[in-house]
């Protein structure tokens, strides 16, 4: 299964492909928002909108573990996910379109781990899943590679920080990609995130942001977006053929004998439910 984490102003592809049904998940974490099962290209697909139907949950508040955890649950493998971001760069505009590779996390106060009561450590040195990142990128005008900056948020960022993301290397910023990445990548899905640019980010813009410009740029460029996913989607290969998919592997200092792996992806076997792109 395919999951979608929908992001700003892209609520309503809760209404795409065949539906099959609807529900919240009470996971260890909390409740999620209501998900979307659906079926296209063959495929089924789980669509949660991150910040909830009406936008109810700013970027520090989403219970991100619950919905990478539901997500699991229902037995998606790969998570495409959307981002509106601000652009760091002036080549990259209002309307562009980004597939990040790597990102720089500046989150202060969110969980952003499922390993409390155990010692892991993932690897990171390839952030974004390679398969779902070349679906993405396969459309055209989309900027193969980038860091994503996340911020805590919710308010936007000062001049000067906008300057040291700069120095650092980033590309776009935007307040929710972590711990979203990071805890997919713990329970060993793949992850990737197609980026939306609805604005220059803050001191590069001329004018002060504003939300209406953000939400704006989402609604002239939503189907783009759409499209972008849609496409992925038909093109995605089910084999797991990226290292996402064995992340735990060396990474549990109580268990880090090669025999004695076993990692989600062993523990919790997909659903049977796929068919002709889909492996076992
Ligand atoms: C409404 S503008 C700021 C808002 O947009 C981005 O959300 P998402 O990544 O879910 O599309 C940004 O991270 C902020 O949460
Ligand atoms: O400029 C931005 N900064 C942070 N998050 C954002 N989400 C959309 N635009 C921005």
């Amino acid at each position: 299964m395919i999951g979608i984490i929908g992001g700003t102003g892209i609520y309503e592809m809760a209404e795409y492909g065949r539906l099959e049904r609807r529900e919240s998940l009470i996971t260890p974490y909390g409740k999620t928002p209501e998900i979307s099962v659906f079926k296209l290209h063959g495929r089924r697909v789980a669509f949660i909108p991150r910040h909830s139907p009406g936008h109810d949950k700013p970027p520090h508040m989403v219970n991100y573990r619950a919905n990478i955890w539901a997500l699991k649950e229902l037995g998606v493998r790969q998570i495409i996910a959307t981002n509106a971001v601000g652009s760091l760069k002036r080549s990259i505009g209002p309307g562009d379109f980004v597939v990040p590779h790597d990102f720089l996390d500046f989150t202060r106060s969110r969980p952003s781990t499922f390993y409390d009561e155990k010692t892991v450590h993932v690897d990171m040195t390839e952030p974004y899943c390679r398969n779902i990142r070349s679906a993405l990128s396969g459309s055209s005008g989309v900027v193969d590679g980038g860091v994503y900056v996340c911020t805590e948020g919710p308010r936007f960022e000062t001049p000067a920080e906008i300057r040291m993301f700069q120095t650092l290397g980033g590309t776009v910023v935007g307040m929710t990609g972590l711990p979203e990445a990071v805890l997919a990548r713990e329970l060993e899905m793949c992850y990737a995130s197609i980026c939306l640019v609805s604005n220059y980010a803050a001191s590069i813009s001329p004018s002060k942001l504003t939300i209406d410009e953000v939400f704006e740029i989402m609604d002239e460029k939503k189907n783009d977006l759409i499209d972008i996913i849609d496409a992925a989607i038909r093109d995605l290969k089910t084999e797991q053929s990226c290292p996402c998919q064995h992340a735990l592997r060396g990474a549990d200092v109580n268990n880090h004998e090669e025999e004695l792996y076993e990692g989600f992806n062993d523990i919790c076997k997909p659903e049977k439910e796929e068919q002709h792109h889909d492996g076992p």
